[in-house]
C-alpha cells in the first residue's frame, strides 16, 4: 500500500494547554483508521489538525504528497471531508441544503451540476439519510442530523474522510450501517480515520487503531495487538476481557476492581 497521509511530530497548544506532542504516524489508502482515546485525549484535535483547521506549532502534516498548510481551503475540501463532532443547524434549510454544501468545492449549490447531484443523491442514500431530504434540518432528530451530516461529507468524493464520532449519536442498527459504509469507503480504495468511543465496533471494523492518550500516541496497530488488558486499564481506566473469535474480538469492560 502506498502511504497517502503522513503526520510527522506534530504538536499543537490550544490556549495555554499543550494538546497533541508530537504525534507522528503513517497512513495509505484502503486503511479504516479508529482513532481512540479517553475523553480529553486529544482525538478532535487531531482530527481538526489533520483536516487543515488547525496549525501545528511544530512539525508537518502531507497529504498525497502535499503539505496541508500549503493548500488552498479548495483544494484542500477536495481531498479531506470533514465530520465535526458538533453538528448543530439553526438555519431554515433542508437536509439536501445540507448535503449540496458537500460539493461546495466544486461551485455547488450555487451551479449545481448533474455530477454534484448524482453526489448528493449517493450520499443521502449510504448515509441511510435520503428519505430526509425535504425534512427541515433544524427539526431533525440528533441520530437523522448525524446521518445528514455525514452524506455532506460523502458528497465531496473526498480520498480522505475525516470523521469525529461519527456514530455517537445513532441506534445500534444505524452504528452498525455507519461502521459498514465506512469500512466500505475505505476497501475501495479510500481512507478513512474516525474518532470513536465504542471500542467494540472499532475492533470489529477497523484495519487498525491508533490510541491517543494524553497527546500522545499510546499505541497503535491491528484491533488484536492494540486492545489488550494493559493497554484498556492504562490508557481507559477500565478492565477488559478479550476474546478473539472467527476473526472477531468480542470485548467485556468492567470498572477496575480496587479490592484486588
Ligand atoms: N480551544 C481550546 N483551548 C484550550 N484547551 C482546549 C481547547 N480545545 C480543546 N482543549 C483541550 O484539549 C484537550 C483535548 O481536547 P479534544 O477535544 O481534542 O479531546 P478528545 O480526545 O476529542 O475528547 P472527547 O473524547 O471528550 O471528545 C482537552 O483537555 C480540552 O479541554
Amino acid at each position: 500500500m502506498s502511504v497517502q497521509l503522513i503526520a510527522c511530530d506534530v504538536s499543537v497548544t490550544l490556549g495555554k494547554r499543550k494538546v497533541l506532542n508530537a504525534v507522528s504516524f503513517e497512513a495509505s489508502k484502503g486503511e479504516f483508521l479508529g482513532l481512540i482515546g479517553p475523553n480529553g485525549a486529544g482525538k478532535s484535535t487531531l482530527l481538526k489538525t489533520l483536516a487543515g483547521l488547525l496549525c501545528p506549532d511544530s512539525g508537518a502534516i502531507r497529504f498525497s504528497r502535499h503539505n496541508i498548510t500549503d493548500m488552498s481551503p479548495q483544494e484542500r475540501a477536495r481531498k479531506i471531508a470533514y465530520l465535526p463532532q458538533a453538528r448543530s443547524v439553526y438555519w431554515s434549510v433542508t437536509a439536501r441544503d445540507i448535503v449540496a454544501l458537500g460539493r461546495f468545492a466544486y461551485g455547488a449549490p450555487l451551479t449545481e451540476n448533474p455530477h454534484d447531484t448524482a453526489a448528493i443523491e449517493r450520499g443521502l442514500k449510504d448515509a441511510g439519510a435520503d428519505h430526509l431530504a425535504k425534512r427541515p434540518a433544524a427539526e431533525l432528530s440528533g441520530g437523522e442530523l448525524a446521518r445528514v451530516h455525514l452524506a455532506r461529507a460523502l458528497a465531496g468524493e473526498t480520498p480522505l474522510l475525516l470523521a469525529d464520532e461519527p456514530i455517537a449519536a445513532l441506534d445500534p442498527a444505524h452504528q452498525m450501517a455507519v461502521m459498514t459504509l465506512l469500512k466500505t469507503k475505505s476497501s475501495e480504495g479510500g481512507l478513512v480515520i474516525a474518532a470513536l468511543h465504542d471500542l467494540s465496533l472499532a475492533a470489529r471494523y477497523c484495519s487498525r487503531l491508533i490510541v491517543l492518550k494524553e497527546g500522545s500516541i499510546a499505541s497503535d496497530g491491528a484491533p488484536g495487538d492494540v486492545l489488550r488488558p494493559s493497554l484498556l486499564k492504562s490508557a481507559f481506566s477500565v478492565d477488559g476481557t478479550i476474546v478473539e473469535r472467527a476473526g472477531h474480538i468480542d470485548l467485556t469492560l468492567q470498572p477496575i476492581d480496587h479490592s484486588v
